[in-house]
C-alpha cells in the first residue's frame, strides 16, 4: 500500500531502473563489455570496483519466443516458484507482504567456494506500465530488487556476509496476430526481456573470483529462469 515507509524509495528505484533498463548499450565508448552470448541472449558488463571490491554492472537482453512479458514477472516476482528455478538459493523468507505487488525476502544463498556465505534482504516490487497513451509504445512488466535493512535481521551478524543489489527484470511483449484473424498461440508471441543487476558483494572477495564466479552464473540464471517460464507457460492460457 502506498502509506508503507518503503513507498518513497520503491517509487523513485523502480522509475530509475525503468529508466536505465529502457537505455541502450551506448556506443562502444560506455565501457560495455559483452562476456556471454547464447542464441538470443546476450550478456554485457561493465568493470567498476567500490573500495577495492568488484561491483560490475550487468546487463543482459534476451528474446524468448512462446511467454509474456507478464509471465515472466509473475515467475520471477512470486516467491513460491524461486526454488525451482533460482539454483544458488539455500534459505528464502517472507519477512513482509506489503501489498499484493511488493515482497521483503530474506535470502540465503549457497556458500561459493573460497568466499563466504551471503545473504541479502531486499524488497521486490512487480508493475505493469501499460502503453495506454500511444497504442504502439511499448508494453511493459518490470520487476525491481532492491536491498533494504530489516530492524530484526542485522547484517553480519550471523555466519554470512550480508550483499547489497538492485535488479531489474524489464519485459516487452511482442505479439504478431496471424494475418487469417486467427486467435493468437504462443507461435505468435515473443518477450524481450532486459535483466539488470548490480550487486555489492559486501565483505572482500578476490576480484578475479567475483569475476568468473558472475560469468558462470548469469547465464546459466537467465537461461535456466526462461526455461523455467516456457516450460510452467507451455499448457496454460496465456497472461497478457
Ligand atoms: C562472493 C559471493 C558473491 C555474491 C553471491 C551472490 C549472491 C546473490 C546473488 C543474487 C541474488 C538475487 C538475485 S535476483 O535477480 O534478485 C533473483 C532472486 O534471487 C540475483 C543474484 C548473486 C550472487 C552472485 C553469485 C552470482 C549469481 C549470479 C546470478 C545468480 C546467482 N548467483
Amino acid at each position: 500500500s502506498s502509506s508503507h515507509p518503503l513507498w518513497p524509495e520503491i517509487e523513485h528505484v523502480v522509475q530509475q531502473q525503468v529508466e536505465w533498463a529502457r537505455l541502450g548499450l551506448g556506443d562502444s565508448g560506455s565501457g560495455w563489455q559483452l562476456f556471454a552470448e547464447d542464441g538470443e541472449m546476450r550478456m554485457y558488463r561493465r568493470e567498476e570496483e567500490v573500495d577495492g571490491m568488484v561491483v560490475d554492472p550487468l546487463k543482459a537482453v534476451h528474446i524468448v519466443k512462446g511467454i509474456t512479458g507478464h509471465e515472466v514477472c509473475h515467475y520471477f516476482f512470486s516467491p513460491q516458484y524461486r526454488y525451482d528455478w533460482e539454483t544458488t538459493l539455500e534459505q528464502m523468507t517472507v519477512l513482509e507482504t506489503i501489498s499484493e505487488d511488493t515482497c521483503l525476502f530474506l535470502q540465503t544463498h549457497k556458500r561459493i567456494w573460497p568466499a563466504s556465505q551471503r545473504d541479502v534482504i531486499f524488497w521486490s516490487h512487480i508493475r505493469h506500465l501499460p502503453n495506454n497513451q500511444d497504442r504502439d509504445g511499448p508494453d511493459i512488466w518490470t520487476v525491481v530488487n532492491h536491498s533494504t535493512e530489516h530492524k530484526d535481521h542485522p547484517a553480519n551478524s550471523g555466519k554470512c556476509v550480508r550483499i547489497f543489489l538492485t535488479v531489474c527484470m524489464l519485459c516487452q511483449t511482442r505479439v504478431i496476430p496471424p494475418k487469417d484473424g486467427t486467435p493468437i498461440t504462443r507461435d505468435d508471441i515473443s518477450c524481450k526481456i532486459t535483466y539488470c543487476s548490480v550487486v555489492n558483494p559486501g565483505g572482500w572477495a578476490p576480484a578475479s573470483v567475483l569475476r568468473a564466479l558472475y560469468k558462470r552464473e548469469y547465464p546459466k540464471f537467465l537461461k535456466r529462469f526462461t526455461a523455467y517460464v516456457i516450460n510452467q507457460t507451455k499448457d496454460k492460457q496465456i497472461m497478457f
